[in-house]
């Protein structure tokens, strides 16, 4: 892989993993390689839910859900349920995904024996625990221009090669704001903050385009056997544990084009990058990739306008941004009802 140096335009010759650059055109693939009625076939007996987690989503989940059932439901059958997790929204997230033919689920109401915890990884983890499909596809509630291509293409490599155990999408993320649009904008939590942590504590994984994607499928197999960071951390930790368990040729991307969805403020993002950062370095320690003289803290300190605190004009929040997670699900349900009863 040759890219430019900082040094006068240099070309230079950059192996961030040895691994990477056989992966990237072996792992890699693109939505249009996956026709579906091609698919199908290889499908045979194979089952496919997909999830949809979603916290106040109602202006975008039900387009999401209608495209999915219109086309890979009732037109070609390649998935076989359609499940919304309703993420303790305060609107009318539920009735525009039930009006749009998704089965719906409150998060907490999912072994409801378990204390409820709150983020996106516990929806996407409840998710998986009310769904059956062999294959699940995870597809985000806020996206705007959604096709189902997504789906499809996610679903071609896990249909087609029995090695693969779990791919993420990848595409142009635009940010669109007020001031207009920047077409390669988006990600900025991954550019800021996922990919060189990433590139510096697991070269191995540098040659995902997006590593925080929230588009991604695996084998049910697979996703009950790690554990699921409840918060924005979800994601990276997934990478991580497949990575550690299985293999980097056990993972794969495909390119689904373009993604629009709902931005959030850069405080927002702040909270989310100190989340993902606490993962990373919980599987640090864990991995035995870094070895810390103490724990990082878990307390994120952000300032806002508001009332005048500490002798500055600034309001100080803060937020617990530490890495709480559920346990592979395959745990819990091995131990069967006795464990379960154990933990309520
Ligand atoms: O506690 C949460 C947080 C987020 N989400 C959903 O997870 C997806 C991605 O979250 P968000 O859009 O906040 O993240 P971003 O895409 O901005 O990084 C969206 O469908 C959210 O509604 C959720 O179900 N529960
Ligand atoms: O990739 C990113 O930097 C963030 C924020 O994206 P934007 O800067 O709002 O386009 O979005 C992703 O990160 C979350 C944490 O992993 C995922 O849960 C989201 O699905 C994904 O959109």
């Amino acid at each position: 892989m040759v890219v430019r140096s900082n040094r006068t335009n240099e070309k230079a010759e950059l192996k961030v993993s040895a691994d990477v650059g056989s992966w990237l055109p072996r792992r890699s693939s693109q939505s249009a390689d996956w026709r579906p009625a091609d698919l199908l076939a290889a499908k045979g007996g194979t089952t496919v839910s997909v999830v949809i987690p979603a916290r106040d989503e109602q202006e975008t989940v039900g387009d999401i859900v209608r495209t999915i059932r219109r086309d890979l439901v009732e037109g070609v059958p390649l998935v076989d349920e359609v499940l919304v997790v309703d993420s303790r929204s305060q609107d009318a997230t539920a009735e525009v995904a039930s009006a749009a033919g998704a089965t719906v689920v409150a998060q907490d109401s999912v072994l409801p024996m378990l204390p409820g915890m709150d983020g996106k990884g516990e929806a996407l983890w409840k998710g998986l625990a009310a769904t059956t499909g062999d294959i699940v596809v995870f597809v985000d509630g806020d996206l705007y221009d959604f096709t189902s291509g997504y789906v499809s293409g996610l679903l071609g490599p896990l249909l087609t090669d029995e090695s693969l155990a779990y791919v993420k999408g990848f595409y142009h993320r635009p940010l669109v704001g007020a001031a207009g649009t920047d077409a390669d904008g988006g990600g900025r939590v991954t550019e800021l903050v996922a990919r060189p942590l990433l590139n510096m504590y697991w070269p191995e994984l540098a040659g995902f385009v997006q590593p925080l994607a929230g588009e991604y499928a695996g084998r049910r197999e697979v996703l009950e056997s790690i554990p699921f960071v409840v918060n924005y951390g979800v994601e990276v930790g997934h990478l991580i544990d497949i990575l550690e368990s299985r293999g980097l040729d056990a993972l794969g991307q495909v390119d689904l084009g373009k993604r629009v969805h709902r931005h959030q403020t850069t405080q927002a993002l702040g909270r989310m990058s100190g989340q993902i950062m606490q993962t990373l370095f919980d599987r640090l320690a864990h991995y035995g990739r870094l070895v810390s003289a103490q724990p990082p803290a878990t307390l994120l300190a952000q300032f806002r306008r508001g009332e005048s605190g500490h002798g500055i004009e600034r309001e100080m929040v803060l937020t617990d941004v530490s890495c709480r997670q559920r346990p592979p699900l395959a745990e819990l349900l091995a131990d069967g009802a006795a464990r379960l009863r154990e933990i309520a």
